[in-house]
Formats: C-alpha cells, structure tokens, sequence
C-alpha cells in the first residue's frame, strides 16, 4: 500500500484525493497540507488523514512514501525539490515549475540522485482518445505526418489569468502532447493574435500558437479561455494519406426537435476523468515494490517549460523563437519516444 502526502488541496488536489481514496487500488492518503490551514484540515478530517502544517514536514514524515505536489506552479520547485533531497517519489502537476531555469534545477538535483523520482502531470498522455490517435500515427495508416490542428478551449478563466497563462498554463499540455504524440522536439515557436473576444474583457484571448518540429511537421494551437459553450479539446493530424482526429467523447448522441446534440464537458475534471484514474493507477503501480515511475520525467517538465517560455517571448516580441534545449543528463535518455 503506497501511503501518499498530497501538498495542496485545492481544486485538483481534492479531485485527486477523491480518486486516490475511492477510486483506485494500493493507495492511501496518510497526509496534506495546505497554506489555508482550514482547508486542509477538513479534507484530512474526511478522509482520516493527518493535517501537516507545512509542506517541509509532510515530505520527510515516516508515514509517507511518496508526495503529490497539487499547490500552485511558482511553489513546485521547493516542494520537488525537498522530495529529491528526501529521496522519495515526487508527482508533481503541471507544470512542474514556472520557469525554465527552475525546472533545469529540478532535473539537476534528480540527475544527481541518480534515478528517477519525479513524475509530471501531463494526463494526455493516458486519455484514451489520445491513445488511440498515436496508435493511428505510429501505424503508418496517415503515410508521413505533416501538421497537426488543435484547439485547447476552457468556457472561462478567473480574473488572475494573463495573457502569457494561455501559453504558460494552458497551451502547456498541447506541447508536452505534441513532443510525446510526434516523439521529437519543438524547435521553434510563434504566436500570432487574432481579433479579441469581447468576451474576457482585457485579455488577449484567443490565441494561435504554431510549432515546428524537427521533421518539417507545423502544429497549430488555438488557445480560446473565454469559449462559454463548455471544455472542448481537439486535435487533427494530416498525414501524406489521410487524417485522424480525436473522437467524439459522447456516449450518447440525442436528436430531438430537428437538432442533433453532443454534450460537451464543463471543464477538465469532467473531460479527463478517466485519463486521470489511469494516470494515477500506473504511478501507484510503477511504484511498487520500490520502482521508478515511467511517466512525463523531469526532463520532460522541462522541456515543455523551454517550449512555453519561447511562446511567451513570441507572444511578447512577435516573432519567430528558436527553442534550444540544455544538454540532456543520460538518466533521460530516450526520453521522448516513450
Ligand atoms: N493536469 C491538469 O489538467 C490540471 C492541472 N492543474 C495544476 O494543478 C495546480 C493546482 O491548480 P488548482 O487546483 O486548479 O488550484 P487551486 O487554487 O484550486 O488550488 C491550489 C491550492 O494550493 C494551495 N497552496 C498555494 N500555495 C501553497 C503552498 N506554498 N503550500 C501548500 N499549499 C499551497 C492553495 O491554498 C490552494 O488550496 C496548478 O499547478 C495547476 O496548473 C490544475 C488544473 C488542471
Ligand atoms: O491544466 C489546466 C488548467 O490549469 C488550465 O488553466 C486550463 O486551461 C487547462 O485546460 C487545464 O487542463
């Protein structure tokens, strides 16, 4: 039984103790902590958990064997960081630190370690949709692969959100899913503004990001926070042959009164739900007995952090950035194309 110390209990860090705790096998929550000390003590409380006071000491106690760091992305570094230097297994939601410099530390004090702790939250990866899409790419069906549209839609964001977070917090999960889905790196990004939403007041919003890759491959990525209609994410990609995009997520489909309709998700807990589950149960299982997790590294954390900061100076200046990679530790070797 892998005892957990979740750090963080806010929206996803309860989301994620109500599936550790009901839904999935060889898991116990034994500890959280939360800055809004209230907070924490009421999700310990229901669960008959123990409430830590802070971050530091739920890492190091006896009655946890791994931590999950749910807090917000500029606290990540710290608390990744104090579980490196404790030796135990860190998962860490995205991103794993706000910049790129922070994350190189992280990967650093890993590869110093010596093996790896550290598993980020890019849940793509597990959903099923997008399982099944790379299984089509990887295939051959589409012949060589040649671009790729997404679309990365929330219904709205809260007042906080800049115009850099639609890089830096959303469009992240499209380029750790492009480096993993295509198996090679971005090399440079650009970042183009259309017309404003009248929607999210001064925000620019919507966005459209465009990726190149290695291949030659363009990756085009609407980022639109203020959508209203619900979550909606897409992905087509256009092969020399054909195309493959994600499917309908419906299980049921409903026509009435001369107009057909699909229900679309509020926002990424109802969306990814199973991808979540599945992404929890194969950390929990690639721990056992005392294994290394095999899911988005710190190295990976860190590339995607390389990618966005190279939107946000596009976003900034307008032009076409080169993205450029430190050296890679040999503890991520071969890293992409898992
Ligand atoms: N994989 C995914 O699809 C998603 C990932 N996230 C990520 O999860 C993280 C948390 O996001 P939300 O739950 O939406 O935010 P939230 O604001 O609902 O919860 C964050 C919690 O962290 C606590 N906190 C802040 N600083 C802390 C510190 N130093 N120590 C302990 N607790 C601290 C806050 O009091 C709050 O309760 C973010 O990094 C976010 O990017 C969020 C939503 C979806
Ligand atoms: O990670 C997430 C949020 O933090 C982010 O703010 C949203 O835009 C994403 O859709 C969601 O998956």
């Amino acid at each position: 039984m892998l005892r957990v110390g979740v750090i963080g209990t806010g929206m996803i860090g309860q989301d994620h103790i109500r599936r550790m705790t009901s839904v999935l096998a060889g898991v116990r929550v034994t500890a959280v902590t939360d800055v809004d000390a209230a907070v924490a003590a009421s999700v310990a409380a229901s669960i008959g958990a123990a409430s830590f006071p802070d971050g530091a000491s739920l890492i190091v106690s006896d009655d946890v064997d791994a931590v999950v760091v749910c807090s917000w992305g500029p606290t990540h570094e710290e608390y990744v960081l104090a579980a490196i230097a404790a030796g135990k297994p860190v998962f860490c939601e995205k991103p794993l630190a706000t910049t790129a410099a922070a994350c190189l530390r992280i990967v650093e004090a890993e590869a110093a370690f010596g093996s790896r702790l550290v598993q980020v939250g890019y849940m793509r990866r597990y959903d099923a949709s997008y399982r099944a899409l790379k299984a089509v790419l990887d295939r051959g069906d589409l012949g060589a692969p040649l671009m790729m549209h997404c679309a990365h839609r929330n219904a709205s964001v809260p007042g906080f959100y800049s115009r850099e977070m639609a890089i830096t917090d959303t469009a992240v999960h499209e380029i750790d899913m492009v480096r993993w889905m295509f198996g090679e790196e971005i090399t440079a990004v650009r970042v183009l503004t259309p017309r404003r939403s009248g929607n999210g007041g001064d925000l620019q919003d919507p966005l459209l990001l465009i990726f190149e890759l290695e291949s030659g491959v363009l990756v085009d990525v609407e980022t639109s926070v203020n959508i209203r209609y619900g979550y909606d994410i897409r992905g087509e990609i256009v092969g020399e042959n054909g195309t493959a995009a994600l499917g309908s997520l419906s299980p049921v489909q409903v026509r009435v009164a001369g107009a057909a309709s699909d229900p679309v998700p509020a926002d990424w807990r109802e969306r990814f739900l199973r991808a979540y589950d599945v992404e929890f149960q194969e950390w929990i299982d690639s721990l056992a007995g005392g294994g290394q997790p095999v899911g988005p590294s710190a190295w990976d954390g860190y590339a995607a952090a390389v990618v966005s900061d190279a939107g946000v100076a596009a976003l900034r200046g307008g032009e076409r950035v080169p993205v450029v990679l430190a050296s890679q530790p040999a503890l991520y070797r071969a890293e992409v194309a898992a």
